[in-house]
């Protein structure tokens, strides 16, 4: 897959912590609508080149390109701007807030955005019923399963339709039937909002659910286009 019409694209990503080497020039790219899995052995990187291209960390050389800018160039107001305008996230914990109720936590991206409260009440159910996780509305975080929370979690991620969702290890936490359903709702949801998904995973059987594959190996990503 060549880069022409990316979104995202990373070019020879280097990124060393004291000693240990995490990225090794590593390149990747994505495009619209596309969904990515991130694959490796632990300890590969995968994890900081998902940070590199979020802009969460910067690299100590090489390029992140988003929608024809360089992040690597953009202060910290901008990057944290893109990320809470642009960008979604979901990690292997839902970190939801434990005080709030669920659909509150589902509001809260829209609410910090300043979107008003009914609006963003109305917008966060819509995608609580989404992710099949309407009947939690009014619990808490503590109050549901693990299933229902990380389903909460994605309806969160997505509520302000970023552009790019980067989930690390979404299913890490579930068992197989909980894990496969958040990703059917998690990658139907993000195909038919355009919205470019890189997953961070080790299992094939949630690899299984993207369209293509880049595996990381001592810091290097190699796209496994063609290989599958
Ligand atoms: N904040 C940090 N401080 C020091 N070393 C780090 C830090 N983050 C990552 N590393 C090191 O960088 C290398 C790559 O780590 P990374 O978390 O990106 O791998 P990974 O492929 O995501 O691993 P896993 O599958 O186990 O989560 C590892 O050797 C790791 O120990």
């Amino acid at each position: 897959m060549t880069p022409a019409g990316s979104l995202l694209i990373a070019t020879s990503l280097h990124k060393t912590y004291g000693h240990t080497p995490a990225l090794d020039g590593a390149d990747f790219s994505i495009h619209p609508g596309e969904v990515v899995a991130v694959m490796g052995p632990s300890g590969s990187g995968k994890s900081t080149l998902l940070h590199c291209l979020a802009g969460i960390v910067k690299p100590d050389s090489g390029s992140v390109h988003y929608n024809g800018r360089e992040l690597t160039a953009m202060s910290d107001t901008g990057r944290s701007g893109l990320r809470r305008g642009e960008f979604g996230f979901v990690f292997q914990f839902g970190q939801l807030v434990p005080e709030l109720s669920c659909s509150e936590n589902v509001a809260l991206p829209l609410r910090l955005n300043g979107v008003k409260r009914k609006e963003a009440e109305s917008r966060a159910s819509a995608w609580m019923e989404r992710l099949e996780v309407a009947d939690v509305a009014h619990k808490r975080p503590g109050e549901v399963s693990g299933g229902q929370g990380q389903r909460v979690a994605v309806a969160r991620s997505l509520v302000t339709g970023p552009r790019v969702l980067f989930a690390d290890e979404p299913t890490g936490a579930l068992d197989s039937l909980n894990g496969e359903r958040v990703m059917e709702l998690l990658t139907e949801a993000a195909r038919e909002a355009r919205t470019a998904v890189v997953l961070v995973t080790h299992e094939a059987r949630v690899a299984a659910y993207s369209d293509r594959e880049v595996v990381v190996r001592d810091g290097k990503a190699r796209d496994m286009a063609g290989v599958r």
